[in-house]
């Protein structure tokens, strides 16, 4: 069968779902190619499955802080298959949702399967090739997989399979101390295994201020986590009884043993580009495999873009999400569907970074980090508060964590923030649209939150605002 459409929409990232039902409205024949799950890692073994074990998970340690609270639970029993049950099922609903939506729709035309270029202007998806004017590209990251001896001849996890666990693990090794590795170690803690991350730099969450791995190591520790850094995987093997994996490794030199019933391997992710025969359509990547795109997240070919994780701009669903918004503002344009003013068109360097890490107190960040402002040319303001100074904070008895803000000495624009604590998830979208308006940081100063919230405090700890450069 061969076919031509107006766009061909190359995996059911994040953006598909914001994007797609506009192209259709607009009268755009589309073809969708997925090889797996309809919705991606977000909703199939991401985001969505990890946040609803982080409430199972928060909702047990909160039944076991009745000391901070004056009352006891006796014999809290965990029924695992019980407490894996609703992840499982929510996204189940999640991908059958979205492939009834693209399959019922007239205008969509849906391949399930492996894309592959044949040329810049035509993809093969098993026996049929189908072309069009212009192709996304949303095929998003998968984990690294370990290289290690005996990797073979143990069982070991990634985020899926971790997710499709029917047994808790009775001692559940991480190796990688970043947002995967700690997220599954609290929930699992919390569970009731004993969990061991093994990290193999000095601190965790090693692109983060010195002082967020500390706060990060202490939460967890505190929940009985055991971490182990500086250490170098050499190998696996299998064990005997309920510890049944021997992890060997070294730890300054010192060969050493650790045996877990389960092994969770959380060491970074890669693009799936190398999944599309992108040498055909003769589509650039840099040296780690990410598509190059330009401002408007097109490629080379400007008839091809790149949005989401495998672009490398950003490896969260909001920035996947907004790389769809991108594409959407550029080709609505082209197509003469956008009747917004040309300057209000989304490009990638209008983005502020953002993101919030949710262990429990969560980590948020918005712009600027503090090694970034130390490593910055402009001159920086910083202002930080102790989360331990925040009534809210007190009142729940949940007072680890820290706020930081950064402000131009010149501009006085907010140039980026950290909120470490209870509630930084959410508190920290204050400000982004902020940041958005440029407004002088005195503004933020005026506005008044209400009492008692974590939020309070943020335009007063401006009054410290100390030179860090
Ligand atoms: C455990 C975990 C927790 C996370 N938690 C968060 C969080 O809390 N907040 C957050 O913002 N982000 C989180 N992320 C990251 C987030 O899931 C991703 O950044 C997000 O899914 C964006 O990916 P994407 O839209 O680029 O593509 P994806 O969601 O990965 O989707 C890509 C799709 O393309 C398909 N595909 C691949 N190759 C082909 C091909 N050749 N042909 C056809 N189809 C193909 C895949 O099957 C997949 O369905 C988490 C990730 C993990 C792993
Ligand atoms: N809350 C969120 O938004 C969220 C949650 C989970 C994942 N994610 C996304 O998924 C991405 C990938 O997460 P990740 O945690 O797999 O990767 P990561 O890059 O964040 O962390 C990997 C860690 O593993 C360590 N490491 C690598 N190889 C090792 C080895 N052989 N032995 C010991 N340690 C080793 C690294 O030093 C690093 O600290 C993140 O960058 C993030 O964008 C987001």
């Amino acid at each position: 069968m061969s076919k031509h459409f107006d766009l061909i929409w190359i995996g059911t990232g994040q953006a598909t779902m914001s994007i797609v039902p506009r192209l259709l409205a607009a009268g755009k024949k589309v073809a969708v190619i997925e090889s797996g799950n309809f919705g991606g890692t977000c909703v199939n073994t991401g985001c969505t499955p990890t946040k609803t074990l982080v409430a199972a998970a928060r909702a047990i340690f909160q039944a076991g802080r009745g000391d901070n609270f004056g009352f006891s639970v006796d014999n809290l029993q965990i029924d695992f298959e019980k407490i894996m049950a609703p992840q499982k099922r929510n996204r189940g609903n999640a991908t059958s949702g979205i492939e009834q939506f693209l399959t019922n729709h007239q205008h969509c035309t849906v391949f399930k399967g492996r894309a592959e270029f044949v040329d810049d202007k035509s993809v093969k998806v098993n026996e049929d090739t189908i072309s069009a004017e212009h192709i996304v590209i949303h095929v998003g990251a998968r984990p690294v997989e370990p290289e290690l001896p005996g990797i073979d001849i143990i069982e070991w996890l990634d985020n899926e399979k971790l997710l499709n666990l029917s047994e808790l693990p009775h001692h559940l090794a991480i190796v990688g101390g970043g947002y995967i590795g700690l997220e599954f170690s609290q929930i699992f803690r919390r569970f009731g295994s004993k969990v061991t991350i093994f990290e193999r730099g000095t601190a965790l969450l090693a692109r983060e201020d010195d002082d967020i791995g500390e706060i990060a190591e202490d939460i967890l520790v505190s929940e009985g986590v055991e971490i182990i850094y500086n250490s170098q995987i050499e190998s696996v093997s299998k064990g005997e009884g309920v510890d049944k994996i021997n992890i060997h490794y070294t730890q300054a030199g010192e060969p050493k043993t650790l045996a877990a019933s389960h092994t969770l391997f959380a060491i970074g992710r890669v693009p799936n580009s190398d999944s599309l025969n992108l040498a055909a359509a003769g589509i650039d990547t840099d040296n780690r495999g990410f598509i190059k795109v330009n401002q408007t997240v097109q490629t080379n070919h400007p008839h091809i873009y790149g949005v989401g994780d495998v672009n490398g701009k950003g490896a969260f669903t909001h920035t996947s999400v907004n790389d769809g918004e991108i594409f959407w503002d550029h080709y609505s344009r082209l197509m003469g569907l956008n009747d917004e003013a040309p300057e209000l068109d989304r490009t990638l360097s209008m983005r502020d970074t953002t993101y919030s890490m949710f262990i429990d107190p969560p980590l948020a960040r918005v712009g600027i980090s503090e090694k970034e402002a130390r490593q910055s040319s402009r001159s920086v303001l910083m202002a930080t508060l102790p989360m331990s100074r925040i009534s809210r904070a007190k009142e729940k008895q949940e007072t680890k964590g820290v706020v930081k803000i950064f402000v131009d000495a010149e501009s006085e624009e907010i140039l980026g923030a950290t909120v470490f604590g209870t509630g930084g998830d959410e508190i920290i979208g204050v400000f982004a649209p902020f940041m958005q308006s440029k407004a002088s940081y005195k503004t933020f100063r005026r506005a008044v939150f209400p009492h008692p919230t974590v939020g309070e405090l943020l335009p007063w700890a401006l009054d410290d605002l100390t030179q860090l450069k």
